[in-house]
């Protein structure tokens, strides 16, 4: 390459048959060049192609360059993946063979392995032989030899490989995380996700695409997203981290019916939903929280978490003054507000939730690393209010404008059920410890008013009464957030275009 004055690299670029002018500006580090033949619709770039050197993947040499080499004018690169210092060198990867639709290893090995062999990342593979190898796995090697650890699967597969990662942190550092106020140490490895579940709502929600070549290029790259997660304890016992949908009542109810139909693949979501809905249960109890002050947005704002978010920034931000200033413990004084209903659902999401069967998600202006969750009540309504709200998942209406719904920024909260509200005040009820809590609307129709399940991430959880505390950014994953539209046509790329 010629190098004109002004930090500007020239050189001809054969594409196929056809040779064009290459440029390589060294601020702010584009590759721009012009196609031979641009097509005549279609974006109004004017055929130039525009891509940021920090996203090409691998420059390999050519019989052409060899000999322009040998003359001195060449000095090969002697690390072909060193773009940036940010991108990973050594990955270890677990493998859900049994994920989604059962394709998690084939997806690896023809669609992600061939994309790291290019970009010379080494990695070490572990398939899975059962539930919870890769947590257990992730407690006996040495983690500090990878710059990163990627899950092949859904929702749970990564939920997993997170519990697997933050107990290893905590356990090395020496922290119990049984104790909802103690601070956590942040996870410095990042994350991968590689899409092969039923829901994947963590990797459309962080990416904006279900798609394992996009997650791979976003790893590859070595792209960096903070994410905040909810510790879950009971009694100062530590239950579950989530990071997205911590639900009670429908969402918990689904789970627990189609957790027996595994067999069914991703179809037992929309078989046991429809039963849940049918089943119309609503529970009641108490939900107590500390709204989020520190924080700049709000669950009814309009703009939509985007990568290198503002509110996202801010909050970090004001976090880390607060701890300059000594005031991280504070938060622990502030009020509580406590709300005692019947609800159809209890859904606290730390993000948007969005997943191709519902592309605004949950809860659609809630942020990745905002340090808050969005607690949302669904209180007991008719069937065909609670359908309406259920359809606003899938349309671009609003669906926190009922009646019956509020939505509250939160950093705490709590929730116990009434059932259990009145075991621990009313021991001495004989007739109620013997027959269980009778439906309150009803007392002698014997409609047993049970408890619903926890869904944590896709998993349940073994008590009803939770506390539950966001923890501001704990983890990191190669994903850069939803992109904007219009900084996409910037480029005229999108990271599925990124240059080989
Ligand atoms: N080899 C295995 N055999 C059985 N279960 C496994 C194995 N490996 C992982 N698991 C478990 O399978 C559960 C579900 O996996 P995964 O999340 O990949 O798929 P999914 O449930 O179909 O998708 P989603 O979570 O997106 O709805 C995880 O919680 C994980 O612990
Ligand atoms: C009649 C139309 C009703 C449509 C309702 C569509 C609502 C879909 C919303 C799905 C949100 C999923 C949130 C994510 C949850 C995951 O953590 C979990 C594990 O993958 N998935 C589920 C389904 O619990
Ligand atoms: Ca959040």
């Amino acid at each position: 390459m010629e190098q004109p004055p002004g930090g500007r690299l020239v050189s001809s670029l054969l594409l196929g048959p056809r040779g064009c002018e290459v440029t390589l500006e060294r601020e702010p580090g584009l590759l721009r060049w012009r196609d031979p033949q641009p097509p005549r619709r279609g974006r109004s770039s004017g055929g130039e192609n525009v891509v940021p050197a920090s996203e090409i993947i691998a420059v390999e040499e050519t019989e052409i360059d060899k000999k322009q080499c040998d003359s001195g004018k060449w000095q090969k690169m002697s690390k072909p993946h060193a773009f940036t210092e940010s991108r990973p060198k050594q990955l270890l990867v677990y493998i859900n063979p049994y994920g989604g639709k059962r394709q998690g290893k084939r997806i690896y090995e023809q669609k992600v392995a061939p994309l790291f062999h290019l970009a010379s990342i080494s990695t070490d593979v572990v398939i899975t032989e059962h539930a919870n190898h890769a947590k257990d796995n992730l407690f006996e090697v040495n983690i500090y030899k990878y710059d990163g650890i990627v899950c092949v699967g859904g929702d749970g597969m990564f939920s997993e490989v997170m519990h697997g990662l933050i107990g290893r942190i905590q356990k090395d550092s020496g922290i119990d995380q049984n104790n909802p106020k103690t601070p956590l140490a942040q996870c410095s490895i990042r994350i991968g996700i590689i899409p092969a579940g039923s829901t994947d709502c963590i990797c459309y929600a962080t990416v904006g695409i279900v798609d394992p070549e996009t997650s791979a290029l976003h790893i590859i790259v070595g792209d960096c997203q903070p994410l905040d997660v909810s510790s879950i304890h009971h009694n100062n016992t530590f239950l579950k981290y989530s990071v997205s949908l911590l639900g009670y009542g429908f969402y918990g109810d689904i789970l627990r019916d189609s957790e027996k139909k595994r067999w069914m693949g991703p179809a037992r979501y929309d078989f046991s939903g429809f039963k849940t809905f049918l089943s119309h249960q609503y529970y009641e109890g108490t939900v107590s929280f500390q709204p989020a002050k520190g924080t700049v947005g709000s669950p009814r704002d309009k703009e939509s978490c985007r990568t290198g978010c503002r509110i996202c920034r801010q909050t970090k931000q004001l976090e880390e003054q607060q701890k300059n200033y000594g005031l991280e413990h504070k938060e622990v004084e502030d009020e509580w507000k406590v709300i005692k209903g019947k609800f159809l659902a209890i859904n606290a999401v730390n993000m948007s939730c969005a997943c191709p069967r519902s592309p605004k998600g949950l809860s659609p202006a809630a942020h990745l690393a905002d340090g808050s969750a969005d607690l949302i009540l669904v209180r007991k309504c008719s069937r065909f209010n609670f359908l309406r709200y259920l359809v606003r998942h899938t349309n671009q209406d609003d669906q926190f404008d009922f009646p019956f719904v509020d939505v509250y920024r939160v950093k705490r909260f709590q929730f116990m059920s009434k059932q259990l509200e009145d075991n621990e005040s009313d021991i001495k009820d004989v007739g109620k410890k013997r027959f269980g809590q009778f439906c309150s609307d009803h007392p002698a129709c014997c409609c047993n008013l049970a408890n619903s399940t926890w869904n944590c991430d896709g998993e349940t959880l073994d008590s009803s009464a939770v506390e539950v505390k966001v923890r501001c950014q704990l983890v990191k994953l190669f994903a850069r957030g939803i992109e904007n539209y219009k900084d996409e046509t910037a480029y005229n790329s999108s990271s599925n275009e990124l240059l080989s």
